[in-house]
């Protein structure tokens, strides 16, 4: 069946983050990265647990097999990914101690362009984020800080804000 015939319910939209699709259910909103087989559920029966939207911030350590190992730290990001994650293990580690700020580490050590905004990635619901992250962002409590965290863009923290 091609995405034309997606069944009932269903629209087809682009993740501008990710550049990936999604679909998302027009009557409860939720959204997910697999194609649906059946006709969207009308009722919206609540099964999905938790909140519609998190607010963020994050700390991405890029390396070399990073999706684009470049950014505004490093024209050419060479770390290997085991080098990424130990930098990401001591940035946690000097945030839960107190030793340092979770905004204050990720302006200073961020490759994402959010670091320029001390981390923060506003908030964002389901859909918006490659699957690893948004699975990790929205298993948090508000306050918490998340182990390291693997996507195609590099080794992330993140801070659950709201
Ligand atoms: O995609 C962006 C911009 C993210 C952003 C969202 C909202 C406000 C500010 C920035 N930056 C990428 C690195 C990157 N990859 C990510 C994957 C998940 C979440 C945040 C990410 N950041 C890059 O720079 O390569």
């Amino acid at each position: 069946m091609s995405d034309e015939e997606l069944p009932s319910g269903w629209e087809k939209r682009l993740s501008r983050s990710t550049g990936q699709h999604y679909y998302l259910n027009v009557y409860t909103k939720e959204s997910q990265w697999d194609r649906p087989d059946k006709p969207a559920d009308p009722a919206g029966n609540g099964k999905t647990e938790g909140p519609d939207e998190v607010q963020c911030s994050h700390i991405l350590v890029k390396h070399s097999g990073s999706r684009r190992p470049s950014s505004w730290r490093e024209s050419t990001i060479t770390r290997s990914k085991a080098e990424a994650l130990e930098l990401v293990k001591e940035y946690r580690e000097q945030i839960v101690s107190g030793e340092a700020s979770f905004g204050s580490l990720a302006s200073k050590y961020s490759d994402c362009s959010s670091a320029k905004r001390n981390g923060d990635l506003g908030p964002f619901g389901r859909g918006a984020m490659q699957k690893p992250f948004e699975e990790a962002a929205f298993a948090l409590k508000v306050g918490q800080i998340s182990q390291p965290i693997d996507t195609d863009s590099g080794v992330h923290i993140i801070q659950r804000t709201a």
